[in-house]
C-alpha cells in the first residue's frame, strides 16, 4: 500500500503506523486519560462503511426480458438487494496531483457480503478502501452509507447505524502499548467500561481469534502472524454493554500480505470466522456484517472472499464470483488472473 497523508484533521501523536477502527463518527478533542495521560494530541475514532456484475453499477446482470411480469421480478429484485446496501461507492473520481486514479469507481457492499478488490498495483484499491472508510473524500461522485450520503471526511456525526473499520497491511501496533492495550485501545479511550470489563472483553476476544495468554507481550514479542491476529482483535472489539449495536463491515488491505501460505490460512478463516456467516474460535457466530478485501494473493481470493471487483485504469472493469476469476475470458481477468506478461495490463 502506498503512502498517503493523513488528514490534518486526525493526526495524532499516537497515530498508528497503520491500522485502526473507524465507527460511523468522528471525535477530535484534547487527549486525555487512561493510557498516556501524559500525552497531550487528539484522538481520533473516525466515520465510515458495494457489489454487481460487469456493469459496475453494483447489481448483478439480469437477463432483461421485456415482459412485464419479469421487469417486475426484476425490479423486486432490485429493490430488495437495494435494502441491504450498507455502502455504495457512486462514479467516485480521485487525482493525486496531475494523476487521475480513481475515474468513475461504482459498486455497492450489500450485508453478509464477502468482497475482494483485485487489480494492478498502483491501480488505487487502497485509495478506494480510504474513500470508503472517510479518510480521503472523492474529488468528484458520492458515498452513501445506508443510502445516507457523506458529506466531507471522517466528520460525519450525521451518520450512524454503522461502523466501519479498516485494518491496514502492516498490523499498526502500538509499540509501547501491550496486547491488552491495543485491543482494547478505544475501550480505554472511549468507553464507560470498567477497566477490569475491558480487560475481560479483550482476553475473550482476542480467545475468538485464536489467540491466548498474550495480553501482557509487547507487539516485539509477537510474530508476524500473530500481531495481524492482534490488528484483527483490534478491530472487531466493542463495547457491548452499549444497547446499540450496529452492524460493522470491516475493510482489509492486503491482509496476508507477507505471510507464508500456512500463516496466510490462519488469517484468511480468522476473516471467515468473525464474518455473521463464520463461527469464531469459540464457536460463536461472527458479528462483522460485511467485509471488503483488497489482496493480490490467489490464496485469499479463494479463502476468503465471494464475490470480486476488478479495479484496473480507474475503474471497475469486471465484477463476479470468485470460482468465475480464473476462468474468465475477460483478457484483463485472465492475464492477471495466470499473471501472463502479455495482455493488456502493460507495466
Ligand atoms: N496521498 C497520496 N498522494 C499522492 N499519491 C498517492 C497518494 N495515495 C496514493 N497515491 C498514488 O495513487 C496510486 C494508487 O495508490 P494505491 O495505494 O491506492 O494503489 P493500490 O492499487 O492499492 O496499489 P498496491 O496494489 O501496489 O498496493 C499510486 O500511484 C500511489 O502512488
Amino acid at each position: 500500500m502506498s503512502a498517503y497523508a493523513v488528514p490534518s484533521a486526525i493526526k495524532s501523536p499516537l497515530w498508528p503506523s497503520s491500522g485502526f477502527r473507524t465507527s460511523s463518527r468522528v471525535f477530535v478533542r484534547p487527549y486525555r486519560k487512561r493510557l498516556h495521560s501524559s500525552v497531550k494530541g487528539r484522538e481520533i475514532i473516525c466515520a465510515c462503511s458495494a457489489p454487481s456484475r460487469n456493469r459496475g453499477d453494483g447489481f448483478p446482470a439480469f437477463i432483461h426480458d421485456e415482459s412485464s411480469v419479469h421487469e417486475n421480478v426484476r425490479m423486486g429484485k432490485e429493490m430488495e438487494f437495494q435494502s441491504d446496501v450498507l455502502i455504495e461507492c457512486r462514479n467516485v473520481h480521485k487525482s493525486f496531483g496531475e494523476k487521475q486514479i480513481l475515474r468513475g469507481v461504482s459498486f455497492k457492499i450489500r450485508h453478509g457480503e464477502a468482497v475482494g478488490i483485485v487489480g494492478p498495483s498502483g491501480t488505487g484499491k487502497s485509495t478506494v478502501l480510504k474513500i470508503i472508510a472517510g479518510l480521503l473524500a472523492p474529488d468528484k461522485g458520492e458515498v452513501l452509507i445506508r443510502g445516507r450520503r457523506r458529506q466531507g471526511l471522517v466528520s460525519d456525526e450525521d451518520i450512524s447505524g454503522l461502523r466501519i473499520g479498516l485494518v491496514f497491511q502492516s498490523a499498526a501496533l502500538f509499540d509501547s502499548l501491550t496486547v491488552r492495550e491495543n485491543v482494547g485501545f478505544l475501550l480505554y479511550e472511549h468507553s464507560r467500561m470498567p477497566e477490569d470489563q475491558i480487560a475481560k472483553l479483550v482476553t475473550d476476544t482476542l480467545a475468538a481469534v485464536g489467540l491466548k495468554g498474550v495480553e501482557d507481550r509487547l507487539p516485539s514479542e509477537l510474530s508476524g502472524g500473530m500481531k495481524k491476529r492482534v490488528a484483527l482483535a483490534r478491530s472487531i472489539i466493542y463495547d457491548d454493554t452499549n444497547n446499540c449495536v450496529e452492524p460493522e463491515v470491516l475493510l482489509y488491505d492486503e491482509p496476508t500480505a507477507g505471510l507464508d501460505p500456512i500463516a496466510s490460512t490462519v488469517v484468511e478463516d480468522l476473516i471467515r470466522s468473525v464474518h455473521v456467516k463464520g463461527r469464531d474460535a469459540l464457536g460463536a457466530p461472527g458479528k462483522i456484517a460485511s467485509y471488503v478485501v483488497v489482496t493480490h494473493q490467489h490464496s485469499t481470493i479463494r479463502r476468503a472472499v465471494d464475490r470480486l471487483l476488478f479495479l484496473h485504469e480507474g475503474k471497475i472493469v469486471w465484477e463476479g464470483g470468485t470460482d468465475e476469476f480464473t476462468t474468465s475470458t475477460n483478457p484483463i481477468v485472465s492475464q492477471f488472473a495466470s499473471g501472463s506478461l502479455d495482455g493488456p495490463i502493460q507495466y
